[in-house]
């Protein structure tokens, strides 16, 4: 247990400082893993910086390659983190939470990469390769995680084709059919969004991790590994917000997604948001990406844009209809793509209200967020070492701007709002159940006292 900055005594953080803990195992070996495949990346491309920048482009891969080396050599040896100096817009923002990071330590350790949060570290490292490219124009804005991201669409084009021509029979029948029809097509959807979530890169340190089969053939195969299922809580807000809009009592309409990966999670993603519009459950769709690479895989602004347009391009004809339809929603406003510094810090989402209260408000606007993936949760959750019997809202800890779900398949050692004696079970039956992406939940929070389950 330790004490907040509030002075509320919470579990500690997860950290690699517990000797055998994935955290550990993940400073330890994952990270390096993936800082030397970014430098691989880097050095593979160098004849292509070459020829588009010259000389100047050889000595940019050369000082970038440095610095990741460093990087990595100080990550390897548990040197203490250091303050960032790229003069960046976010640049401030780190580096105050380093020195809040420090005054917790109360000077007695150092911040370094195996005593501190997890959490921390490993946002650091990203920042960090950021860092390395920024510093050295002109390939500053160099995407390294580009090439997987690609590759992992495009190995993936049979389950978005056979999930295409799925929602195609789905969209020809939203308008005149049943709620309970409706909503069983719903159902599968989000658990499609939900699974779509087993493909990202990071936990695989960038092997490929694609989805090969029809992700609406292995649902029902897939149920029991469903620990908390809140959907019928998710179901019950959309409905009575479209009751509500209806009526004319409410206008907005909208649902946030807080995006993930890219790849097949992200076409994942944008099924569902396009079912929520054409069936009338969301008016607006909001998306939130990341505003430089993160986490290997997950979704920036360039990303969400070559999404969108190689659906179109498709050489299938109900994957490019798809394409098709989603920018059109792009161009008339329905979809927008959003992204805020706030998603690539360190912090725990229960720091948004105080430290983005833009973010905040924006987010109190919507009728729904879903939030994807496991590092989403790790946030929601703030990445500590609680009980799994803990009710969700108390690991929120206050956070809650609009009734929220948590879809994520578990690959960190982090789960809470389970039964008594669920986890146990678990650990007994499968010991990596909370890091192997075999399970996953939807879990719900709704700030409002009245909870529609
Ligand atoms: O893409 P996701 O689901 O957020 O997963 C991110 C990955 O990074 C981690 O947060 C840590 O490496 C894991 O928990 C997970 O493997």
């Amino acid at each position: 247990m330790a004490a907040d900055q509030t002075g509320d005594v919470v579990p500690s953080s997860l950290s690699a400082k517990v000797v055998g803990s994935f955290a550990y195992l993940t400073v330890r070996d994952r990270l390096p893993t993936i800082l030397t495949k970014v430098i691989d990346t880097i050095h593979r491309n160098k004849n292509k910086f070459f020829e588009e920048y010259g000389e100047e482009g050889i000595q940019a891969e050369k000082q970038t390659i440095s610095l990741l080396s460093k990087l990595r050599n100080e990550l390897q040896t548990d040197k203490p983190i250091l303050a960032l100096t790229d003069g960046l817009e976010d640049a401030d923002s780190w580096n105050r939470y380093l020195q809040r990071q420090q005054g917790q330590c109360g000077g007695q350790e150092v911040v370094s990469w195996f005593k501190s949060p997890w959490l921390y570290v490993e946002c650091y490292m990203y920042r960090r390769i950021r860092e390395a490219l920024w510093l050295n124009p002109p390939i500053s804005g160099y995407d390294v995680f580009n090439e997987g991201k690609t590759r992992s669409f495009f190995e993936s084009q049979q389950a978005i084709m056979a999930l295409c021509t799925y929602f195609e029979a789905v969209d020809k029948k939203t308008e005149d059919i049943s709620e309970n029809q409706l909503r069983e097509y719903f159902n599968k959807l989000l658990q499609v969004c939900l699974w779509g979530n087993k493909c990202d890169l990071s936990i695989s340190a960038g092997v490929d991790n694609s989805q090969k089969i029809s992700p609406i053939d292995s649902l029902l195969a897939l149920q029991t590994f469903i620990l908390v299922d809140d959907s019928d809580a998710v179901w019950s807000t959309l409905i009575s917000a479209r009751q509500q809009r209806q009526s004319g009592k409410r206008s907005s309409g909208r649902v946030d997604f807080v995006l993930d990966n890219a790849g097949f999670e992200l076409v994942t993603d944008l099924v569902l948001a396009d079912f929520l519009v054409s069936s009338g459950l969301a008016g607006e769709v909001h998306f939130h990406g990341k505003s430089f690479p993160w986490f290997v895989s997950d979704v920036t602004a360039e990303d969400f844009q070559w999404t969108i347009r190689q659906t179109m391009a498709a050489n299938h004809r109900w994957m490019s209809q798809r394409g098709l339809r989603w920018q059109q929603y792009v161009k008339e406003g329905v979809w927008s793509y959003h992204d805020h510094p706030f998603w690539t810090q360190p912090n725990e989402f229960c720091d948004m209200a105080a430290d983005a209260p833009d973010l905040y408000a924006a987010l109190q606007v919507a009728d729904l967020l879903l939030f994807k993936g496991d590092l989403n949760y790790r946030k929601l959750a703030g990445d500590r070492d609680w009980d799994h019997t803990v009710d969700f809202d108390t690991a929120l800890r206050g956070f809650g701007p609009a009734p929220l779900c948590s879809l994520r398949t578990l690959k960190a050692n982090i789960q809470v709002g389970l039964q008594p004696g669920q986890g146990s079970k678990l650990s007994s039956q499968d010991p990596d159940w909370m890091t192997c992406g075999k399970y996953a939940v939807i879990q719900f929070y709704s700030p409002n006292s009245d909870r529609q389950d």
